[in-house]
């Protein structure tokens, strides 16, 4: 396999392109905006975005898709909303690659993963996924980090086990792309109601209650939907739930911090969680699977109850076995 593109030049796209490009020189980074790419050549920085990390020499820069899918393995790092936009627009030049999404989230039109939705759009490319507890800053600043890649196609997860790998960033192999894509997307609204409790003030012990619990939650809908269980306990599953509900790099977490304290929002920054949120209700209301983190989480978003009527709700459910 020969040459890696990475699509996407947000935090994550620019983080892994960095990394990347310590083991290899064929990396290229391609962002839509022909001026971003621009400035970015001339700074060797992403100033939106990772503003104090360096581009290293090797890593290629361009607007040219194109160029771009040239590479035979295509990483793609979009927000999740755009994914199934961006793939239709550009489903001939995918064709034939082997793409790795590295999306968080479920897609609110169709219910689908990012592995799931690939496969429609381009059913002749190979698909895999790459997910687990990794902040953009953490990866890009060449901090250590283990993380997931996953596909249904045994000899490709293992290429690109090897190709992928990099010096800061090690990679373990799973042939449950159902269980890594949804064990990184429902995260994301778990880390939304960690944040809502620990900004509202309800303390350490109902977050760790909530992150107990929704594990739980991520578990039954994706073996509701084909996953094994235990991929839910591993990098892209507690792994990250771990991450992203103890730390303020989260934007979900933060996202949630917000809201716990009534504070405004900033709607330009990219909250996997929100929307997926919503789609994940809506599969698991279809399927007639009990989430109900993810429930109430919906309805905050929504302004459609109250913080402290989602406590009340979440405590007065039926008494249960663990
Ligand atoms: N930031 C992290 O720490 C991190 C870590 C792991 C995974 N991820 C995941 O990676 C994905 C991207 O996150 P991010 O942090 O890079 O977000 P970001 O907001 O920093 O960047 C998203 C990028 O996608 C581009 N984009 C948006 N719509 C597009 C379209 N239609 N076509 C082409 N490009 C488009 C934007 O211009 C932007 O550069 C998310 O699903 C996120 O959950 C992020
Ligand atoms: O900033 P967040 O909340 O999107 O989290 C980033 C990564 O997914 C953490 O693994």
């Amino acid at each position: 396999m020969t040459g890696v593109a990475v699509l996407g030049a947000g935090a994550f796209g620019t983080a892994l392109a960095i990394s990347l490009s310590a083991v290899r020189n064929d990396v290229v980074l391609w962002a839509r905006a022909k001026d971003q790419i621009a400035k970015m050549s001339l700074d060797r920085t992403n100033a939106k975005r990772l503003p104090n990390c360096h581009l290293p020499a090797n890593l290629k820069l361009t607007s040219d898709l194109q160029r771009a899918c040239a590479a035979d393995i295509i990483l793609i790092s979009t927000p999740m909303q755009k994914l199934s936009e961006f793939a239709q627009e550009n489903r001939t030049l995918l064709a034939g690659k082997i793409l790795v999404s590295c999306c968080k989230g479920v897609d609110l039109e169709t219910g689908q993963g990012p592995v799931e939705l690939l496969e429609r759009i381009v059913p002749d490319a190979r698909i895999a996924i790459l997910s687990g507890p990794s902040f953009a800053i953490d990866i890009a600043e060449g901090l250590p980090t283990a993380l997931t890649i996953a596909s249904k196609d045994e000899a490709l997860v293992s290429d690109l086990q090897a190709t992928l790998a990099t010096n800061n960033i090690r990679l373990y192999s799973s042939l449950d792309p159902i269980g890594v894509e949804f064990g990184g997307a429902l995260k994301n609204v778990m880390a939304i109601a960690c944040g809502i409790a620990i900004g509202a003030g309800l303390g350490e012990s109902a977050r760790a209650a909530l992150m107990t619990r929704g594990n739980i939650e991520m578990q039954r809908l994706a073996s509701a939907l084909g996953a094994h269980p235990k991929t839910l306990s591993g990098l892209s599953g507690f792994g990250d739930l771990v991450l992203t509900c103890t730390s303020t790099k989260s934007r979900n977490f933060s996202h949630g911090i917000k809201l716990g304290r009534g504070e405004p929002i900033d709607p330009s920054i990219t909250v996997e969680g929100v929307a997926t949120a919503h789609a994940a209700a809506k599969l698991a209301a279809q399927r007639g699977v009990d989430m109900p983190i993810t429930n109430v989480v919906r309805d905050i978003l929504n302004s459609s109850i109250t913080i402290n009527e989602a406590v009340e709700l979440l405590l007065s459910r039926p008494l249960k076995r663990e």
